[in-house]
């Protein structure tokens, strides 16, 4: 079935003409612009040169069919002609799409490194609010689109527009009244097309838009289906994902419905068969009225069907040439979003004590999450969060890190702003273990070594031990290096152990750690729960405690609520003061009816 594609009208995508920036396609396109004209160029006089040979035909066929026999002397420049202009056709159509894929190829490659480099300085919380589908899209999906565009669909709509107008000429020149003739099917395909296409820029947005939720969906799928199948939910993995492609196909078969009768009509009165039938039968007429020659008819039902066929060529390009200004837009839209800004004057932390001054943090710009946050970490302290969901303990914890820069105040580490000291200087100091475990389609070793790419087999082996993953690892096929993602996936607790181990050997003095949530088996997290105590030992610890009974012999233990600091202290004063975490601490149980730990 065809694919339904979009006429001529205003397209949200594209930045109206006077609003100062170029289009999205052509920035994107202007380092290989002078190639891609070149190409275009070249195209349109290989087109142009194609239609010579049609002309010389038809005029051989006219001089041998005149009653006064013509000279050979006159033919054979004719041939000559055709034949040279065959040639010139296909040497320039030949380098035209050569010259195109080589800017192409250029263009491709610049863009996925600018993209690459862009999304390694972005806010990892930019990537973990909107996904990675959007990425994966943005550097495969669009810039293939890109490359559609460019090789292919701009030479082949040069090539389809440029031909007909030198056919149409010198049709005009045997007889105005057939080239009329031949002129309407190209008009009536026209008028249909723009009435299937009527409303197709929002539905191309729509369409657009439905692509990204599936690429989303299926990015989420791939990387969340190792989880989900440890909790032998692999069914649910993919709700979301068949979810998405439901909404795709009802949309499309919707769309298709809507236009299925006149875009079909369109493509149908300009097919070759259709224009040729035309012009034989109404052809037929003015030769047996003796209005124009039987040779004179020739040209048309050999050229003929050439004008009418930029419509059956150009209105499914047009869907292509839409889809590449869409791709353009969102490559624009994530090499546009703003990165950490790089300090101007980087400063080294001294030491590695935490303080939050006036912290507050708004992800709309409007509500803030966290509000008037004052806290200090102290070297080789345990700082548990605790609150009810959604008070902002993520929020805080991730501020750390540096996913977000905060919206007023400040948080320090040694005594400079986290804004001034380099990234590479603070992922050197603040490690982060979150719940979600994100493994890499490398080894084991590989993956563990991941803070450290220069770590022994030594190192990497310690750290797994006390991980409390070792045993596992060297029940794997082939050990340390087994591959991970391919023949062999982890459950949920393993991989958290493993990515326990990557950052114990990455040694962060500083560490943010998201608890794990219960699992279901009870020697897993009693595993988890050693090894965490081995991450913490000596290190300044902040930790997201889900579970109270895990983090009562934490140094400091803050109740975040609504985003403010209600209280903060040690537990048995905390629940002394029979305050806000007194009635969690009741709400969670009794402590003995929950497993013994703390995060030390
Ligand atoms: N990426 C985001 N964009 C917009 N709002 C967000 C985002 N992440 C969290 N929020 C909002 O910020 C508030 C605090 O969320 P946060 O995840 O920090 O709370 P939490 O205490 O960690 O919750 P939980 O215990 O359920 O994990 C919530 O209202 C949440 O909806």
């Amino acid at each position: 079935m065809k694919s339904p594609s979009s006429g001529p009208g205003p397209d949200p995508a594209v930045p109206a003409p006077g609003t100062g920036a170029p289009p999205p396609l052509r920035a994107l396109a202007a380092p290989v612009r002078g190639r891609l004209a070149l190409a275009v160029g070249l195209q349109a006089v290989a087109a142009l040169a194609g239609v010579v040979p049609f002309i010389a035909v038809s005029l051989l066929a006219d001089r041998l069919t005149d009653r006064v026999p013509a000279e050979a002397d006159t033919l054979w420049p004719l041939v000559v002609l055709a034949c040279a202009a065959g040639l010139v056709a296909l040497v320039c159509g030949t380098a035209a799409g050569a010259l195109a894929h080589v800017a192409d190829n250029d263009l491709q490659l610049t863009l996925r490194r600018r993209l690459a480099r862009h999304v390694g300085r972005l806010p990892l919380g930019r990537l973990t609010e909107k996904g990675t589908g959007e990425v994966k899209q943005a550097v495969q999906d669009d810039v293939g689109a890109l490359h559609t565009l460019f090789a292919h669909t701009l030479l082949d709509v040069v090539a389809v527009l440029t031909a007909p107008v030198l056919a149409l000429a010198y049709l005009v020149t045997v007889d105005w009244r057939l080239a009329l003739l031949a002129v309407v099917p190209l008009a009536l395909g026209v008028l249909l097309f723009r009435r299937a296409m009527s409303g197709a820029a929002a539905q191309m947005a729509e369409f657009g838009a439905a692509l990204g939720r599936i690429s989303a969906a299926a990015v989420e799928f791939a990387t969340g289906i190792a989880v989900f199948k440890s909790f032998g939910r692999g069914g649910k993995a993919h709700e979301r994902f068949v979810r998405a492609t439901e909404g795709f196909a009802d949309f499309f078969s919707g769309w298709v419905r809507a236009t299925l009768v006149s875009s079909t009509a369109a493509v149908l009165v300009v097919a070759p068969a259709v224009v040729l039938l035309l012009l034989t039968a109404v052809g037929a007429v003015f030769v047996t009225q003796g209005w124009t020659t039987g040779a004179e008819l020739v040209p048309f039902l050999l050229l003929g069907p050439a004008v009418a066929a930029p419509m059956g060529v150009v209105g499914p390009r047009i869907q292509q040439i839409r889809a590449g200004q869409a791709a353009a837009v969102r490559i624009t839209e994530l090499l546009d979003a703003p990165t950490l800004p790089e300090p101007a004057t980087p400063a080294l932390p001294d030491g590695h004590h935490i303080s939050l001054r006036g912290v507050s943090f708004s992800y709309d710009g409007h509500t803030d999450v966290l509000d008037g946050v004052d806290l200090d970490l102290a070297p080789g302290t345990v700082t548990a969060l605790v609150g009810p969901s959604g008070s902002g303990k993520s929020t805080l914890a991730s501020l750390l890190p540096r996913f977000h820069d905060v919206t007023a105040g400040t948080v320090t580490l040694g005594g400079a702003d986290l804004r001034d000291i380099p990234a590479t200087e603070l992922y050197r100091r603040v490690g982060f273990v979150l719940q979600d475990v994100r493994l890499l389609r490398a080894s084991v070793a590989d993956n563990i070594r991941l803070g450290r790419p220069d770590a022994t087999d030594e190192e990497v082996e310690r750290c797994a031990r006390a991980a409390r993953i070792h045993d596992r690892v060297t029940a794997l096929p082939d050990g340390y290096a087994t591959e991970l993602g391919t023949a062999v996936t982890l459950s949920g607790g393993e991989a958290q152990r493993l990515s326990i181990a990557r950052a114990l050997l990455a040694d962060a003095p500083v560490l943010v750690l998201d608890e794990a949530t219960a699992y279901a088996d009870p020697h897993s997290e009693a595993l988890i729960q050693d090894a965490l105590s081995a991450l913490a030992a000596g290190r300044t610890l902040l930790v997201i405690a889900h579970r109270l009974s895990t983090i009562r012999s934490a140094d400091r233990i803050v109740v975040l609520e609504d985003g403010r600091v209600t209280e903060q202290g040690g537990h048995d004063a905390l629940l002394a003061a029979g305050g806000r975490y007194a009635a969690l601490w009741d709400a969670q149980g009794s402590p003995d009816d929950v497993r013994e730990g703390s995060a030390r």
